[in-house]
């Protein structure tokens, strides 16, 4: 069984403090991975405040891009940055991760999809190990380079992988309604629309309404839960808000 588990960026690190890992929450992350069965998980994290201020200095976003190849590669080796970070404390828990750099492994089309190369993923599941991706910078048809954000890479692993499940671990439970209570499904965008906003935090993938509407293109269901929900989703649990049909 194949599970995709996104570790948000504004979990992971401080996102209101430029290339700050958060390390208490990434060690939470890390033992609750840790402690759960790992074959076939695959774990992508986010921007935080190292991809989102370096895309956002040099305007490039998931729809804006960038044709100068200086910025991709900062851009880039803030996010390796965080990459090796992650990728080294998960090991430090006993989690068999390997890196893995999106940028070199996928593109985005002139209609604005992603397309994501997965047979070497495959080969490190199939071998054991735990493959680590991030949001990264892509070469788009058109325009250059833009941001593609981990939230649409767990929907095309999902797809090319063909996954079971999937979880977004962030900085909320879940969906939050007006009163602050968790949404528990959404199965369409226009159930949620009001109550759905952008980051609280510089965020140039859109924050949770574009997570949503990514996720809702998801071939297998998605879950946004908060840190310490890793551990249920991993056993299989139910836990925050389920975006899409039900399983
Ligand atoms: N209805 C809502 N319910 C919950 N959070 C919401 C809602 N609307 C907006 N948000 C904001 O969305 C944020 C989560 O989205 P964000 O993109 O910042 O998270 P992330 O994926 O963990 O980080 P990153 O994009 O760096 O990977 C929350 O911290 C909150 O500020
Ligand atoms: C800003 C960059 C480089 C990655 C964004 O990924 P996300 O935080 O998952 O949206």
């Amino acid at each position: 069984m194949t599970t995709i588990l996104k570790l948000g960026g504004s979990v992971v690190t401080d996102k209101d403090r430029r290339e700050t890992v958060d390390d208490a929450a990434l060690a939470n992350a890390a033992d609750a991975i840790a402690e759960a069965d790992t074959e076939g998980l695959v774990v992508v994290h986010g921007g935080g405040s190292f991809g989102h201020p370096n895309a956002a200095d040099r305007n490039v976003s998931a729809t804006e891009g960038t044709t100068d190849a200086a910025d991709v590669r900062a851009i880039h080796r803030a996010m390796g940055e965080l990459l090796t970070t992650v990728t080294d404390e998960l090991g430090a828990a006993g989690v068999p991760a390997v890196p893995v750099r999106p940028l070199s492994a996928g593109y985005r089309t002139v209609a604005g999809d992603v397309e994501l190369s997965t047979e070497t993923i495959a080969m490190m599941l199939e071998e054991g190990f735990v493959p680590i991706l991030h949001g990264d910078v892509f070469a788009t048809a058109g325009r250059g380079a833009t941001i593609v954000s981990g939230d649409e890479l767990v929907v095309a692993l999902a797809a090319e992988l063909d996954a079971e499940r999937i979880g977004v671990c962030s900085t909320v439970p879940g969906v939050l309604d007006d009163e602050g209570d968790v949404v528990p499904t959404i199965e369409r965008y226009a159930e949620a629309e009001t109550v759905l906003g952008g980051s609280g935090s510089t965020d140039v993938t859109g924050g949770m309404a574009a997570k949503v509407e990514s996720l809702l293109d998801a071939t297998a269901p998605a879950y946004v839960f908060g840190l310490e929900d890793i551990g249920p989703f991993l056993s299989g649990a139910e836990a925050g808000t389920r975006i899409g049909p039900s399983p």
